[in-house]
Protein backbone atom coordinates (compact mmCIF):
# COMPACT_ATOMS: atom_id res chain seq x y z
CA UNK A 1 0.00 0.00 0.00
CA UNK A 2 1.12 3.76 -0.21
CA UNK A 3 2.27 3.51 3.83
CA UNK A 4 3.15 0.30 5.62
CA UNK A 5 4.05 0.47 8.99
CA UNK A 6 5.29 -3.61 9.97
CA UNK A 7 5.58 -4.62 13.04
CA UNK A 8 7.62 -1.86 14.23
CA UNK A 9 9.10 -1.18 17.98
CA UNK A 10 10.25 2.08 19.45
CA UNK A 11 11.75 2.65 23.16
CA UNK A 12 12.43 6.06 24.83
CA UNK A 13 15.53 5.60 27.73
CA UNK A 14 13.50 6.08 31.04
CA UNK A 15 15.88 6.64 33.69
CA UNK A 16 17.12 2.90 34.44
CA UNK A 17 14.75 1.42 31.82
CA UNK A 18 13.12 2.07 28.30
CA UNK A 19 9.84 3.31 28.03
CA UNK A 20 8.09 1.43 25.08
CA UNK A 21 6.48 4.16 22.88
CA UNK A 22 5.62 1.78 19.71
CA UNK A 23 5.08 -1.50 20.65
CA UNK A 24 4.79 -4.61 17.58
CA UNK A 25 2.69 -1.75 15.70
CA UNK A 26 1.61 -2.69 12.28
CA UNK A 27 -0.59 -0.16 9.83
CA UNK A 28 -1.26 -0.28 6.52
CA UNK A 29 -2.89 2.93 4.66
CA UNK A 30 -4.15 2.98 0.74
CA UNK A 31 -4.33 5.45 -1.27
CA UNK A 32 -7.70 7.75 -0.86
CA UNK A 33 -8.12 6.50 3.00
CA UNK A 34 -8.59 8.29 5.97
CA UNK A 35 -7.16 6.29 8.93
CA UNK A 36 -8.13 8.32 12.63
CA UNK A 37 -5.98 7.19 15.15
CA UNK A 38 -7.27 7.65 18.27
CA UNK A 39 -5.96 6.86 21.50
CA UNK A 40 -5.21 8.55 25.40
CA UNK A 41 -2.23 10.92 26.48
CA UNK A 42 0.91 9.69 26.02
CA UNK A 43 -0.38 5.94 24.22
CA UNK A 44 2.09 6.97 21.26
CA UNK A 45 0.45 8.54 18.68
CA UNK A 46 2.53 11.24 17.87
CA UNK A 47 5.41 8.74 17.99
CA UNK A 48 3.37 6.81 15.46
CA UNK A 49 3.34 9.74 13.57
CA UNK A 50 7.04 10.56 13.41
CA UNK A 51 8.09 6.80 12.44
CA UNK A 52 5.36 7.07 9.29
CA UNK A 53 6.99 10.65 8.47
CA UNK A 54 10.16 9.02 8.73
CA UNK A 55 11.88 11.44 10.88
CA UNK A 56 12.31 8.58 14.30
CA UNK A 57 14.01 5.31 12.95
CA UNK A 58 12.38 2.12 14.91
CA UNK A 59 14.16 0.05 16.46
CA UNK A 60 12.87 -2.83 14.78
CA UNK A 61 10.24 -3.33 11.93
CA UNK A 62 10.00 -2.21 8.34
CA UNK A 63 8.47 1.27 7.38
CA UNK A 64 7.69 1.22 3.64
CA UNK A 65 6.79 4.67 1.77
CA UNK A 66 5.06 4.58 -1.40
CA UNK A 67 6.37 1.33 -1.95
CA UNK A 68 10.17 2.03 -0.90
CA UNK A 69 11.30 0.59 2.03
CA UNK A 70 13.09 3.07 3.97
CA UNK A 71 15.15 0.89 6.17
CA UNK A 72 19.25 1.84 5.88
CA UNK A 73 17.96 4.46 3.58
CA UNK A 74 20.82 7.73 4.25
CA UNK A 75 19.51 10.99 5.96
CA UNK A 76 19.46 12.42 2.51
CA UNK A 77 17.70 9.88 0.79
CA UNK A 78 15.57 10.04 3.69
CA UNK A 79 14.84 13.74 3.42
CA UNK A 80 14.39 13.30 -0.45
CA UNK A 81 11.84 10.93 -0.18
CA UNK A 82 9.93 13.14 2.61
CA UNK A 83 10.44 16.00 0.53
CA UNK A 84 8.21 13.98 -2.64
CA UNK A 85 6.35 11.73 -0.84
CA UNK A 86 5.09 13.10 2.86
CA UNK A 87 3.05 15.98 3.50
CA UNK A 88 2.98 16.83 7.39
CA UNK A 89 0.21 18.95 8.95
CA UNK A 90 1.37 19.88 12.30
CA UNK A 91 -0.87 21.15 15.07
CA UNK A 92 0.28 24.28 14.71
CA UNK A 93 0.22 26.32 11.42
CA UNK A 94 3.26 27.82 11.65
CA UNK A 95 2.93 30.19 9.39
CA UNK A 96 5.93 32.76 8.40
CA UNK A 97 3.83 35.99 9.72
CA UNK A 98 5.06 38.08 6.45
CA UNK A 99 4.04 36.05 3.67
CA UNK A 100 0.48 35.68 2.27
CA UNK A 101 -1.44 32.56 2.02
CA UNK A 102 -0.51 32.12 -1.68
CA UNK A 103 3.20 32.25 -1.05
CA UNK A 104 3.29 29.86 2.39
CA UNK A 105 2.46 27.63 -0.10
CA UNK A 106 4.95 28.71 -3.11
CA UNK A 107 7.79 28.78 -1.07
CA UNK A 108 6.84 24.92 -0.65
CA UNK A 109 7.40 24.10 -4.43
CA UNK A 110 10.12 26.50 -4.84
CA UNK A 111 12.57 25.45 -2.03
CA UNK A 112 12.08 21.87 -4.18
CA UNK A 113 13.02 23.69 -7.14
CA UNK A 114 9.58 24.12 -9.49
CA UNK A 115 9.45 26.78 -11.61
CA UNK A 116 8.01 30.13 -9.56
CA UNK A 117 4.70 29.87 -12.59
CA UNK A 118 3.86 26.24 -11.64
CA UNK A 119 3.83 26.78 -8.02
CA UNK A 120 2.17 29.89 -8.09
CA UNK A 121 -1.26 28.05 -10.54
CA UNK A 122 -0.66 24.85 -8.05
CA UNK A 123 -1.41 27.12 -4.82
CA UNK A 124 -4.44 28.93 -6.23
CA UNK A 125 -6.07 25.72 -7.27
CA UNK A 126 -5.08 24.19 -3.72
CA UNK A 127 -6.40 27.21 -1.87
CA UNK A 128 -9.41 27.12 -4.15
CA UNK A 129 -9.87 23.26 -3.04
CA UNK A 130 -9.06 24.58 0.62
CA UNK A 131 -11.92 27.20 0.24
CA UNK A 132 -9.89 30.03 0.86
CA UNK A 133 -9.50 31.49 -3.03
CA UNK A 134 -10.75 34.57 -1.77
CA UNK A 135 -8.18 35.13 0.85
CA UNK A 136 -5.18 34.16 -1.34
CA UNK A 137 -3.46 37.63 -0.66
CA UNK A 138 -4.12 37.40 2.71
CA UNK A 139 -1.31 37.18 5.81
CA UNK A 140 -1.31 35.23 8.78
CA UNK A 141 -2.87 37.71 11.08
CA UNK A 142 -5.73 38.54 8.37
CA UNK A 143 -6.85 34.90 8.64
CA UNK A 144 -9.18 33.43 11.13
CA UNK A 145 -7.54 29.74 13.35
CA UNK A 146 -9.76 27.51 10.84
CA UNK A 147 -8.77 29.22 8.12
CA UNK A 148 -4.74 29.17 8.96
CA UNK A 149 -5.54 25.46 9.66
CA UNK A 150 -6.41 25.66 5.99
CA UNK A 151 -3.46 27.05 4.80
CA UNK A 152 -1.50 24.68 6.70
CA UNK A 153 -3.38 21.40 5.14
CA UNK A 154 -2.75 23.22 1.42
CA UNK A 155 0.48 23.66 2.28
CA UNK A 156 1.41 20.18 3.53
CA UNK A 157 -0.33 19.09 -0.17
CA UNK A 158 1.84 21.16 -2.09
CA UNK A 159 4.26 18.40 -3.70
CA UNK A 160 1.31 16.20 -4.12
CA UNK A 161 2.10 13.42 -1.70
CA UNK A 162 1.12 10.13 -1.53
CA UNK A 163 1.13 10.00 1.95
CA UNK A 164 -0.56 13.07 4.61
CA UNK A 165 0.29 12.91 8.55
CA UNK A 166 -1.98 15.31 10.27
CA UNK A 167 -1.41 15.54 13.65
CA UNK A 168 -4.39 17.21 15.88
CA UNK A 169 -5.35 19.55 13.75
CA UNK A 170 -8.72 20.25 15.18
CA UNK A 171 -7.00 21.52 19.02
CA UNK A 172 -6.99 25.60 18.32
CA UNK A 173 -10.79 25.58 17.33
CA UNK A 174 -14.26 25.45 18.57
CA UNK A 175 -16.08 22.12 17.70
CA UNK A 176 -17.89 23.37 14.38
CA UNK A 177 -14.51 24.81 12.50
CA UNK A 178 -12.81 21.71 14.20
CA UNK A 179 -15.50 19.45 11.96
CA UNK A 180 -15.43 21.29 9.38
CA UNK A 181 -11.37 20.85 8.89
CA UNK A 182 -11.66 17.12 9.53
CA UNK A 183 -14.31 16.88 6.86
CA UNK A 184 -12.40 18.75 4.58
CA UNK A 185 -9.09 16.30 5.76
CA UNK A 186 -11.54 13.35 4.16
CA UNK A 187 -12.91 15.04 1.06
CA UNK A 188 -8.70 16.08 -0.06
CA UNK A 189 -7.94 12.50 1.21
CA UNK A 190 -10.30 11.16 -1.72
CA UNK A 191 -10.34 13.78 -4.41
CA UNK A 192 -6.25 13.69 -4.44
CA UNK A 193 -6.11 9.65 -3.80
CA UNK A 194 -3.43 10.50 -0.44
CA UNK A 195 -2.88 7.55 2.03
CA UNK A 196 -4.17 9.67 5.31
CA UNK A 197 -3.77 8.83 9.07
CA UNK A 198 -5.04 11.77 10.69
CA UNK A 199 -4.16 11.92 15.04
CA UNK A 200 -6.98 13.02 17.26
CA UNK A 201 -8.73 13.57 20.74
CA UNK A 202 -11.54 14.11 19.30
CA UNK A 203 -13.89 11.25 18.71
CA UNK A 204 -16.88 13.53 17.87
CA UNK A 205 -15.14 13.47 14.28
CA UNK A 206 -14.86 10.61 13.33
CA UNK A 207 -17.21 10.17 10.70
CA UNK A 208 -15.07 11.27 8.18
CA UNK A 209 -12.29 8.88 8.48
CA UNK A 210 -12.91 5.13 6.17
CA UNK A 211 -11.68 3.67 9.38
CA UNK A 212 -10.59 4.58 12.96
CA UNK A 213 -7.82 2.78 15.21
CA UNK A 214 -7.01 3.27 19.05
CA UNK A 215 -3.44 3.66 20.24
CA UNK A 216 -3.38 1.74 24.04
CA UNK A 217 0.43 1.89 25.57
CA UNK A 218 2.30 1.88 22.40
CA UNK A 219 0.04 -1.15 20.92
CA UNK A 220 -3.17 -0.53 18.12
CA UNK A 221 -6.24 -1.94 18.01
CA UNK A 222 -9.02 -1.55 15.47
CA UNK A 223 -11.76 0.15 16.82
CA UNK A 224 -15.24 -1.54 15.84
N1 LIG B 1 11.67 12.04 23.31
C1 LIG B 1 11.13 11.27 24.26
N2 LIG B 1 11.90 10.77 25.27
C2 LIG B 1 11.37 9.97 26.23
N3 LIG B 1 10.07 9.60 26.26
C3 LIG B 1 9.28 10.08 25.29
C4 LIG B 1 9.75 10.93 24.25
N4 LIG B 1 8.70 11.23 23.43
C5 LIG B 1 7.63 10.60 23.95
N5 LIG B 1 7.96 9.90 25.05
C6 LIG B 1 7.05 9.04 25.84
O1 LIG B 1 6.54 8.04 24.95
C7 LIG B 1 5.16 7.80 25.20
C8 LIG B 1 4.35 8.06 23.95
O2 LIG B 1 4.39 9.45 23.68
P1 LIG B 1 3.63 10.12 22.44
O3 LIG B 1 4.02 11.56 22.39
O4 LIG B 1 3.84 9.31 21.22
O5 LIG B 1 2.08 9.97 22.93
P2 LIG B 1 0.75 10.67 22.37
O6 LIG B 1 -0.28 9.60 22.33
O7 LIG B 1 1.04 11.40 21.10
O8 LIG B 1 0.40 11.72 23.51
P3 LIG B 1 -0.42 13.13 23.44
O9 LIG B 1 -1.81 12.77 23.02
O10 LIG B 1 -0.34 13.64 24.84
O11 LIG B 1 0.30 14.00 22.45
C9 LIG B 1 4.78 8.70 26.38
O12 LIG B 1 4.85 7.92 27.57
C10 LIG B 1 5.84 9.78 26.38
O13 LIG B 1 6.07 10.26 27.68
Amino acid sequence: MSLDLTDVTLTYPDGETRLTALDHVTLSVAKGDLTAVVGPSGSGKSSLLAVAATLVTPETGAVDVDGVATAGMSRGALAALRRRAIGIVFQQPHLLPSLTAAEQLQVMATLDGRSPARAAGRARDLLDAVGLAAQAGRRPHQLSGGQRQRVNIARALMNDPVVLLVDEPTSALDQERGAAVVDLIGRLTRERGTATVLVTHDRDHLAAADRTVEMRDGRLRAVA
